[in-house]
């Protein structure tokens, strides 16, 4: 069993959208005294290396390296392409800005499925889904992320070919809270482990 503060794989913010929905920057906006990129960072504070796929000069983030899409305003899937292309060889644990109850038992929950022998699962997603932007990608997906990107397609669903990728049951419905508007924002609920609540 890993110590809960460290995940072994690297972690990947995909940060540039548009916040079209939300009407201002949603990675800013405040939650329980932090901004949603906090929250978001926090999850993911004990992977190894930590990417934040963005234009340069947009977020500050400490501690984590930012890199900007080669393919800009394509979308997540080309973030995730740019994760994949700047990670360490092995796991992306891959999420958006406005996911923030996606904590360090989230992320531990994915990675005890990802199967490190089993070149099959390129991929490991709750069962509760799909839930594309909080998931689990392997570096060897980066040929077929290219070719979908390539061939127009942008839909991130479609990041983890069928047949290899690992559903994990039974995480809490907390840890799902997605912001895309500032009626989600208001609607969070408090905990970030699903059961609790602050
Ligand atoms: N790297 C990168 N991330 C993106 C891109 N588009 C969206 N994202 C991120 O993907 C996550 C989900 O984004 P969405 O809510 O679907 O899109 P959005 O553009 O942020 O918001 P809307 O304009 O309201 O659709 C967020 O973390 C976004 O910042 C992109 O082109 N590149």
């Amino acid at each position: 069993m890993l110590p809960v503060d460290v995940l072994p794989a690297t972690a990947a913010i995909t940060a540039g959208g548009q916040s079209s929905r939300f009407g201002s920057d949603k990675a800013l906006a405040c939650w329980q005294g932090r901004t949603l990129l906090d929250h978001v960072a926090a999850g993911l504070a004990g992977c190894e290396r930590r990417l934040l796929l963005a234009p340069r000069g947009r977020y500050c983030l400490p501690g984590w390296e930012t890199w900007p899409d080669a393919r800009p305003g394509e979308g997540p899937l080309a973030g995730l392409e740019t994760a994949l292309t700047h990670a360490s060889p092995g796991w992306v644990a891959f999420t958006g800005v406005d996911n923030p109850a996606l904590s360090p038992e989230y992320w531990h929950a994915l990675l005890a499925a990802r199967r490190p022998n089993a070149r099959s699962v390129q991929a490991v997603h709750p069962e509760r889904g799909p839930q594309p932007l909080g998931a689990l990608y392997h570096t060897d997906l980066l040929p077929h992320v290219t070719a979908l990107l390539d061939a127009g397609e942008r839909r991130l669903r479609l990041a983890a070919p069928a047949g290899q990728t690992v559903l994990v049951p039974g995480l809490p419905t907390g840890f799902f809270q997605n912001v895309n508007r500032p009626a989600d924002l208001a609607g969070l609920s408090g905990g970030k482990q699903g059961s609790e609540a602050n």
